[in-house]
């Protein structure tokens, strides 16, 4: 039996001739098989959503990659031919849940697009295109149609000593997958970063003086859940987190 809640803002997608309100798979099955948690798909209205109503009934917060990027206006940059796409209601949805999760104390783990929009949402910018710029490696997604090897483990990153992530996976280097363009440029004054890839590019950020668990990761921890220790270790202690609020409901609230 499952125990907890926990809310995973949808993308919009289309497909089948329809828009569909949408949270890939492996998320899901992540949170199941490594948080122990049941997972509910909130979906990503264009005139905004009443977060608060939402967290009121869960006991935690997953925000799942995807490809879209956030629109830069959201961060006060222009808008150029290499931010897109784009999906508008993720953004507001997400940017909303991540703000209101942290004042809650709700536990929160945040992957690849998620890491992103909670930088953001605490007031950080992205850089895009990251392959481009000096000294930095190329982190996109490889060109594969075969989605283990989209998804193999290839660089290695550095995981801070006393950091939030290595009281979970242990500090030093540690290996992950990269399926991404885009990432942390200016780190939001709230964030601590928790782990560096060897080219300078911030891979996991804590929320300093969060009331709970709240870490972002810029790879896919989700996609070996049952297969990697370290992904493992990462979604086990997030529904340890959730399990602990959900067994104390009144504590948690008061907490808030
Ligand atoms: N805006 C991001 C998106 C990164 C991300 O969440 N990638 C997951 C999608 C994987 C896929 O393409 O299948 C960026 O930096 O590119």
């Amino acid at each position: 039996m499952h125990s907890g809640l926990v809310a995973i803002p949808a993308d919009i997608r289309e497909f089948d001739g329809y828009s569909w309100h949408a949270a890939p798979d492996q998320y899901i099955m992540a949170a199941v098989k490594g948080s122990n948690v049941l997972p509910l798909i909130v979906p990503a209205l264009a005139d905004g959503t009443d977060v608060d109503m939402v967290l009121d009934r869960v006991d935690g917060v997953l925000i799942s990659g995807s490809r879209t990027n956030v629109h830069p206006s959201n961060y006060g940059e222009p808008e150029t031919e290499h931010h897109g796409p784009f999906d508008p209601a993720r953004d507001l949805l997400s940017i909303a849940l991540i703000r209101r999760t942290i004042e809650r104390g709700i536990p929160l783990l945040a992957i690849c697009r998620g890491i992103q929009e909670l930088n953001v949402a605490l007031g950080g910018s992205l850089a895009t295109e990251i392959q481009a710029l000096p000294g930095r490696m190329d982190h996109r997604k490889p060109q594969t149609e075969d989605r283990d090897a989209a998804f193999a483990i290839r660089h290695s990153i550095k995981v801070k000593e006393g950091s939030c992530l290595a009281s979970i996976v242990g500090h030093g280097d540690v290996n992950v997958n990269s399926l991404h363009r885009q990432a942390i440029s200016e780190l939001a004054p709230r964030l601590a970063v928790e782990a560096v890839a060897e080219d300078g590019t911030i891979e996991a950020v804590s929320v300093i003086d969060a009331k709970g668990f709240a870490i972002g990761v810029q790879w896919h921890p989700e996609y070996w859940v049952g297969n990697d220790e370290i992904s493992d270790k990462i979604f086990a202690a997030f529904g340890d987190a959730v399990r602990a609020r959900h067994a104390h409901p009144a504590a948690a609230a008061a907490a808030e």
